[in-house]
């Protein structure tokens, strides 16, 4: 296999250098990741790009510091309208009629290899008492930084557990060129309420570099 890490800051490369496959930076959110995926898919000619990086738990996923997110499906979280009564619905591309990629709207689906990942992480991750969960990863364009934002975004996409400023555009880059892909975000703070000393990066890029190691070895 020839994965392809795509991070958004150099410090997440720093991390993930040792790993043994290609890491690309791309800068942070979505133009920025899906240009870079693009580039290096087309230098590098992987088999799997795989977006990972740091980011925000939503509460009720229940996930905390350093554990670690698999994506069963990265989703465009706020690509859509306002409407309906008062302005307060969301409607998504499909709501809209608009086409996103192959048929699909806000939601890519991830490689299907996604699962096993989990469950390989979940082994080594568990001797240090975190975790490694599959489920639905949000990309947004802006930190969520209210409580009542948080709980906005986990009505409109039940099940969702964290969210990043990346994953979609990988994935639709990648998409867009044949290749499969999956994003990987190991939780640094909750999503709620902005609180910038309470971030955890170290912890959370320590166990993501943790479950990389596993999951890339065989
Ligand atoms: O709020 C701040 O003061 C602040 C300070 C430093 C960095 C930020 C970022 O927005 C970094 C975004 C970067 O990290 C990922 N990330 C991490 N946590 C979250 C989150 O809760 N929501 C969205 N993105 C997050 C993201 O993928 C970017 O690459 C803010």
């Amino acid at each position: 296999m020839r994965p392809l890490l795509m991070v958004a800051t150099p410090g997440e490369a720093q991390h993930l250098r040792g790993l043994g496959v290609s890491v690309r930076v791309s800068g942070i959110g979505a133009v920025n990741a899906a240009l870079a995926t693009a580039d290096a898919v087309r230098e590098e000619r992987p088999d799997l790009v795989v977006s990972v990086g740091i980011g925000g738990a939503y509460p009720s996923s229940g996930l905390t510091f350093g554990d670690v997110a698999f994506s069963s499906e990265m989703i465009y979280a706020t690509l859509g309208a306002m409407g309906g009564e008062g302005g307060q619905e969301f409607l998504d591309l499909a709501a809209l009629g608009f086409e996103l990629v192959d048929g699909l709207h806000n939601r890519l689906p991830a490689w299907d290899g996604a699962r096993e990942w989990t469950r390989r992480a979940q082994g080594v991750l568990g001797e240090v008492n975190a975790r490694a969960v599959l489920g639905p990863i949000l990309t947004v364009d802006t930190v969520t930084g209210t409580a009542s934002g948080a709980d906005i975004l986990e009505r409109r996409f039940p099940g969702a557990l964290v969210e990043g400023m990346e994953g979609s555009a990988v994935a639709h880059a990648a998409r867009r060129l044949g290749v499969p892909a999956l994003e990987i975000r190991s939780v640094s703070n909750p999503v709620g309420p902005r609180d910038r000393a309470a971030w955890r990066i170290s912890e959370a890029l320590t166990s993501l570099t943790v479950a990389l190691q596993t999951v890339l070895r065989n």
